[in-house]
């Protein structure tokens, strides 16, 4: 028998701690079936031990996993899962290497202000696994987002809680009207295959290259835009003032994770102007300090602590002193006093957004209770739509999960297309001056002119992932009867070019029959809602970062969590990469979990996607073994969520451990009861009886083990068999899985 391989790949917080426990059951019941679950670690500290072989033991090391499965994403027998991972920002990464070094790996501190070229090369290297590292390389497809049939069909019939809209809600979203990205883009299709760079020219007209060589493919869409820094703090400084004079709490939004390079330095000079008497005042010693902004306020706090008390204390009461005086943040977390301004992973407009729409405008202030919130979202790319989803529920209410209509999600993100691929073209201007993309006969195809510190953004999105895009958009409204909208703005100048291709290229499908619209993003929300309302289904059909932010709205929106989403990649070399959920690694999940031995995370998602990870597998490779697993997996999720066997959020109830046990449960039921494959029946007979026995005790071992404090023994680097240990706590359960 050929053995066909499916990748499980290892990553960080809650999902990998869930991964703990699924993962033998997962291992155990493909076992003798041809099929290999093999594990891959991507997680933030393996990618780093990947960087720094020359810093470890021979014991140490491991292998650059990410790049074999970018390699293996091109190629047709790929079928890897993928759960959600850190994408980390800059504070992040560092307690990351702290934590590392702590456990004896010697690799270099992370230069914060490299001086020196040897610094300079620890800095780019640790560049590698910033951010948004891993999707990009490994989403070599796009994307098609929606929420499982009997996902959808649960939530109705278990509606979540979405808070009321009072008439008075003042709450709001603002954007920039003027010298944002949106407003200055430019945009061309190239004609011809060309190598281009990217210039700055300066007043003086000297030009100093900032990127050699910019490789572009004929047919691809190119776009160079500039958010102005000037017009960027103006804004800020205004919503500062109109939140005050509204009693609103203050709220940014931005995706300083995903947007690794641009969105940090947004962060920072809200931070900066918000703070502004502070940094004013104490200017020299912050820079002495060497406090970056980007990092938020927090790196003051951190940084501060080396200062001799009374200095410290003064900083910090010149901190408070600027609540007094300024609107109430929004909070991270009230308890600690974590600002909505202090790190910048800690709201993530993905996430962050679909919140406010689910608690009826409001965010939580210092107090600790809900107040309004003025969201700015600087760009208005992206901050059009959810201001219309606002005024959409001021209108007419709060959705109701139990008989809204869903807006799944086909979105363009093969081969780093648009922003996704941005942040080896995402410059500081250096000067005043300009910046401009030249191709090899000198000519320019876009610039734009800069002002100092302004950020130059270059994105490009190629031909073929776009024709896939089109294809797969007709695909998915021909299966589901439902309409496709293209959300596009032809006010925008990368849309623009956009519409033209989604234009010629629908011209090579059948769409006979079919509604396929094409909308700007504000009317497409507008549609997409009235529709929902009406219990009706929409395809939203994006570009990357509308992808991402609407597949996380509607499914919170829609199911309370995007965990519960079917995420799924075909790639275009024809494998398959299947996502769990389309949210991210809930960090809040892992304190829950290492103070009371509690673990909310709900696998949902990874069982999904290992359900579509299956049907690949028996489609593709005619394995009729898989496609009796796949079946009864899917048999089993509906039993599970008939059952509601999801784990529910406190000690003393099942947690994720136990949702687990229950799938292996109604999973081996479901392969005993049929007949197609009597080996398989006969096996899981004896394994369904076995589980279904002991389901008591089990289930007693599981919650036994709650509510005391976890040690993992690390937290970006578990201790694996204190962690194994502690995510497996029922013997009785352990050696019927073992044992299989
Ligand atoms: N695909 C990927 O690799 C992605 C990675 N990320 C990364 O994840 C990290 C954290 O992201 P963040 O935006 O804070 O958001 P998360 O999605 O991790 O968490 C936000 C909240 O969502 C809910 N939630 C998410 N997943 C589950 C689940 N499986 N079961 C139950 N509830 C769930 C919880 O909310 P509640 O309290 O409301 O129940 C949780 O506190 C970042 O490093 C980010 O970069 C983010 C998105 C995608
Ligand atoms: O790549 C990332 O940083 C996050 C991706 C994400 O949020 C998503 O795909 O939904
Ligand atoms: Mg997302």
């Amino acid at each position: 028998m050929t053995t066909q391989k499916i990748i499980w790949t290892d990553i960080d917080e809650a999902p990998a701690l869930a991964t703990y426990s699924l993962l033998p059951i997962i291992q155990a019941f493909t076992k003798g079936t041809g099929i290999a679950v093999e594990t891959s670690d991507i997680s933030l500290a393996g990618r780093i031990l990947a960087n720094f072989p020359e810093h470890l033991t021979e014991s140490q090391r491991i292998p650059d996993n990410l790049a074999q499965l970018g390699a293996l994403a091109l190629k047709p027998e790929a079928n890897i899962i993928k759960l959600p991972n850190i994408s980390a920002s800059i504070p992040q990464l560092i307690a990351a290497i702290k934590e590392l070094q702590s456990q004896g790996y010697q690799i270099p501190d992370y230069p914060e202000q490299p001086t020196e070229e040897v610094e300079k090369a620890i800095q780019t290297r640790y560049a590698k696994v910033l951010g948004s590292a891993v999707n990009p390389v490994l989403r070599e497809g796009n994307s098609d987002r929606r929420a499982p049939l009997s996902v959808k069909n649960f939530a109705k019939k278990h509606p979540h809680k979405m808070s009321p809209w009072s008439p008075e809600s003042k709450a709001r979203v603002a954007h920039m009207t003027t010298g944002d990205f949106f407003g200055s883009e430019t945009s061309t299709t190239l004609a011809k295959a060309t190598t281009a760079r990217i210039e700055f020219v300066g007043a003086d007209g000297a030009v100093k290259v900032l990127k050699e060589k910019l490789p572009l493919q004929a047919g691809e869409v190119l776009d160079a835009s500039v958010m102005n820094v000037r017009s960027l703090r103006a804004f800020y400084a205004e919503q500062i003032d109109a939140a005050k004079r509204d009693g609103l709490l203050l709220s940014l939004h931005l995706k300083a994770t995903m947007m690794k390079i641009s969105d940090p330095v947004m962060f920072g000079h809200a931070v900066s102007v918000f703070y502004q008497p502070v940094f004013e005042k104490h200017n020299a010693t912050l820079r002495e300090l060497g406090v970056n902004t980007a990092n938020g306020l927090g790196d003051v706090y951190a940084k501060i602590q080396t200062l001799p008390e009374a200095r410290r204390a003064e900083i910090e009461a010149d901190i408070q002193a600027v609540y007094a005086t300024h609107p109430a943040l929004a909070m991270v977390d009230s308890d600690k006093g974590i600002t909505n301004l202090h790190v910048p992973n800690d709201i993530i407009v993905d996430a962050s957004m679909p919140v406010v729409v689910r608690d009826a405008g409001k965010m939580w202030g210092a107090d600790g209770k809900l107040h309004d919130t003025l969201a700015m979202i600087p760009d208005r790319c992206y901050a059009t739509m959810y201001k219309t989803v606002i005024e959409d529920c001021q209108k007419h209410g709060a959705f109701d999960p139990a008989t809204i209509g869903s807006v799944p999600n086909v979105g363009l993100m093969a081969q780093k297309a648009e922003e996704y691929g941005s942040h080896d073209k995402t410059f500081f201007a250096p000067a005043a001056g300009t910046i401009r993309i030249v191709d090899e006969s000198g000519a320019t195809l876009l610039s734009q002119k800069v002002e100092e510190g302004d950020i130059f953004r270059g994105c490009q999105a190629k031909d073929a992932p776009i024709q896939d895009w089109v294809k797969l958009a007709v695909t998915r409204a021909r299966l589901t009867g439902a309409p496709a909208i293209f959300w596009l703005d032809k006010a925008r100048a990368h849309d623009a070019q956009m519409i033209a291709k989604v234009e010629a290229y629908l011209k090579n499908h059948d769409t006979k029959g079919l509604d396929i619209r094409i909308l700007p993003p504000d009317e497409a929300m507008k549609v997409s809602c009235e529709r929902i309302r009406k219990g009706l289904d929409t395809i939203s059909v994006t570009g990357n970062v509308l992808r991402d932010y609407l597949t996380d709205l509607f499914p919170i929106i829609e199911l309370g969590t995007s965990a519960k989403m079917l995420s799924i990649v075909p790639l275009l070399g024809g494998g398959g990469l299947f996502e769990t959920g389309a949210g991210g690694s809930a960090p809040k999940h892992v304190q829950q979990f290492q103070k009371e031995g509690y673990l909310r995370w709900d696998s949902l998602g990874e069982f999904s996607a290992f359900c579509a990870s299956l049907e690949h597998l028996a489609n593709t490779f005619k394995n009729a073994k898989a496609a009796v697993l796949a079946e009864t997996l899917d048999q089993a999720i509906a039993k599970f969520l008939d059952n509601d066997k999801s784990p529910a959020r406190k000690v003393g109830q099942i947690d994720n451990r136990g949702s687990h046990f229950y799938l292996a449960l109604y999973w081996a039921q479901a392969l005993a009861a049929q007949a197609r494959d009597t080996e398989l029946q006969a096996r899981f007979s004896k394994v369904a009886q076995q589980l279904g026995a002991n389901e008591a005790k089990i289930n007693e071992e599981l919650i036994g083990a709650q509510g005391k404090p976890v040690d993992m023994g690390g937290y970006y680097h578990p201790d694996r068999a204190k962690t194994g240990a502690a995510m497996r706590p029922s013997a009785t359960l352990n050696a019927i899985i073992d044992g299989m």
